[in-house]
């Protein structure tokens, strides 16, 4: 069937909010016809997207995988001692629901509520909230949805690692709930849940839920894909169509094959954080001065367009554990007994297959303590005291472990790992994007502004110690992976020990090398102890200080990018009003992260759903 060069509505990006705006409308009304425009490819029935325990292979950065795009700092950041990081931000239909870890979280009410726009408070959103689950957990609070297309379980197995994590969480004074996601409890640990079907075994992403599902029964739903939106086509202020070019521009002598489609009713925006901006300015909607730069004529002259870019920033610390322990190191390996083993499991009884989880079983949210506090120092203090102080519901920082190490397999040793990570959730630092030229083809200026506000260092590095705490704690712990932790100085007594040497005789019995001693490469640990009742380590200034430059040197994206087309008064710098009408337009919305005023204490991708699912009330 060709596709209308004229519909009543185009939505231009298929991540979550986009597919729940295009999906809800064409299925609320067949007479609309809607048209879905998307950047990456097809999602439909591809096995490296519904088998949930291979999310890793789409963060591969070799010039194949075409399922994530991957946004460079343009220039060197001090503050990262002169690194440029990189964003990831998914490439496929979808969006980052198709590609990411899976974890499934919520935000705390008082992040809805800061929002300050009417009809967006937590007490607002709630119902909506609910009616896109499909909760598969045992739950004792009213939170919860049962009867909608977004599936939430704990996916096919849960490791005793994960167990082993909480119980070491809890004696380092993180108690465990059996609800971490009811808006309000900000210090707790819990059995980490995912967006996995339990009865398929399959990733639950928006696309499955709410475009393939309506495109199997109604026809009014046209879906592009390969397909770059390059810029909104306007007649004055009003929005009547968009023009898209060829996701890969292969030939033509580099010139732009535009092609036009025109909207009778509306075109949205949903090309994510990064993606949204971009298609605003070289529509003409942005800053003038920007516009004038790059020779645009100015729609809407709104210089907050591409500002106050935002994130949560991790930092991955890497365990040994023992050889006894169930990890996925060897299948992320590519061992190919390993490979078999799992993908046969799959093929059998995916509802309880390994791979039909993301290894990812527990996790925390956490608050300082008044002691705590007092060593994070004056400027995360005066954070603290305007924004989180008055917020009981605001956890400062997240923490989880994975069952393998979150790690380029072919620059570790052999053995068992698991990873500990630490989300900082309200960063006070920010960045921006802005294009560099009208040509959908070339790269934004990109400035990921991580760690630019010093106040978030402490935090972090508060977390790395508790991390660390409860690492130690663990009964599977055989030591540290000296390479993926700070180097602090070798007579420290914070300095990280290696594998003992028992579990390295386990690793390799014949080796003839086991336990060499050879300076400072190796400093073995001790062997694990059931009795040894641990003492927390004492950290010196020169221990802080290289935590503070690991930072520098590992800090990344959490993927949760948002804030770039911000919802609020245009002369404070909003791009949308709290319908998401962009300003100075008409018949033009965006709908995704990149309107969020503040930031989500969350893995983002339930809140990405909400924003969608609210444009749709
Ligand atoms: C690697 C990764 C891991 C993550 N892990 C988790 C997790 O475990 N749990 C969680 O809750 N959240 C996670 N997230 C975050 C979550 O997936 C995102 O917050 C969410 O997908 C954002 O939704 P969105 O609709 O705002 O935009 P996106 O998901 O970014 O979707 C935007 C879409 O627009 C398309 N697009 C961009 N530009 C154009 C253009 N010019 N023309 C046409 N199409 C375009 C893109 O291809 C994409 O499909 C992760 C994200 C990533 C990338």
């Amino acid at each position: 069937m060709g596709h209308p060069d004229e519909v009543d509505v185009i939505v231009c990006g298929g991540g979550p909010a986009g597919c729940v705006v295009a999906g809800r409308l064409a299925y609320a009304d067949p007479s609309l016809k809607v048209m879905l425009i998307e950047g990456g490819a097809n999602n439909r029935d591809d096995p490296w997207v519904y088998r949930p325990g291979i999310y890793v292979r789409n963060m591969q950065r070799d010039g194949i995988n075409d399922k994530a795009k991957f946004y460079v700092d343009t220039m060197q950041s001090s503050h990262l001692r002169g690194r440029q990081s990189i964003v990831p931000c998914a490439n496929i239909l979808g969006g980052g629901s198709s590609i990411n870890f899976q974890m499934y979280t919520r935000a705390s009410a008082s992040d809805w509520d800061n929002f300050k726009m009417p009809g967006w408070t937590a007490k607002d959103l709630l119902p909506l909230m609910k009616r896109l689950e499909n909760y598969q957990k045992p739950t004792n609070n009213d939170t919860h949805g049962y009867d909608g297309p977004i599936a939430i379980s704990n996916g096919g197995t849960i490791t005793a690692l994960g167990q082993d994590f909480l119980r070491a969480s809890d004696a380092v004074g993180i108690p465990f709930t059996d609800d971490l996601q009811d808006l309000d409890t900000s210090h707790a640990s819990e059995i980490w849940a995912k967006y996995v079907n339990r009865h398929t075994g399959r990733r639950s992403d928006a696309a499955t839920a709410y475009v393939h599902s309506v495109m199997d029964v109604q026809t009014n739903l046209y879906l592009r894909t390969n397909a770059r939106v390059s810029r909104v086509i306007f007649e004055g202020t009003k929005a009547v169509g968009v023009a898209y070019v060829p996701a890969r521009n292969r030939g033509h002598e580099g010139q732009l094959m535009e092609t036009i489609v025109r909207a009778r009713k509306m075109v949205v925006i949903s090309s994510g954080t990064l993606g949204t901006p971009q298609i605003l300015e070289r529509s003409g909607v942005g800053s003038k001065e920007l516009m004038d730069k790059v020779g645009l004529t100015s729609v809407s002259d709104l210089p907050g367009v591409g500002e106050q870019y935002q994130d949560h920033y991790t930092t991955l610390s890497v365990y040994r554990v023992s050889e006894e322990s169930q990890t996925l190191d060897d299948f992320l390996r590519g061992d190919p007994e390993a490979r078999r083993e799992l993908f046969n499991e799959w093929e059998v009884s995916p509802e309880k297959a390994r791979l039909s989880s993301n290894a990812i079983d527990a996790g925390f949210k956490i608050r300082p303590t008044q002691a705590e506090l007092k060593e994070m120092g004056p400027e995360f203090n005066e954070l603290w005291n305007t924004y989180f102080k008055d917020k009981p519901d605001k956890p400062v920082m997240f923490g989880s472990i994975v069952s393998a190490a979150y790690a380029d397999h072919t620059l570790l040793p052999p053995g068992k790992y698991i990873t500990m990570f630490q989300y900082l959730e309200y960063p006070a630092s920010r960045g921006k994007i802005h294009i560099s030229s009208p040509d959908p083809y070339k790269a934004p200026f990109f400035d990921s502004g991580f760690m630019n506000n010093k106040a978030d260092f402490a935090p972090i590095r508060w977390s790395y110690k508790k991390t660390r705490e409860i690492a130690r704690r663990m009964d599977a712990f055989r030591g540290e992976l000296t390479s993926h932790h700070p180097h602090f100085h070798p007579a420290s007594e914070a300095a990280a020990l290696d594998i003992d040497i028992q579990t390295a005789k386990k690793i390799l019995p014949d080796a003839f090398t086991t336990g060499l001693h050879m300076g400072t490469w190796h400093r073995p640990g001790e062997p694990y102890d059931a009795d040894k009742v641990h003492k927390d380590i004492k950290y010196t200034e020169e221990d802080d200080k290289a935590i503070d430059d690991w930072i520098a040197d590992h800090v990344e994206t959490t993927w949760h990018s948002l804030g770039t087309c911000a919802m609020k008064p245009r002369e404070e710098g909003g791009v949308v009003d709290s319908r998401l009408n962009v300003y100075g337009t008409q018949n033009l919305k965006c709908v995704d992260l990149s309107i969020c005023p503040d930031n989500l204490g969350t893995n983002t991708y339930s809140s990405a759903l909400l924003v969608g699912r609210r444009e749709q009330t």
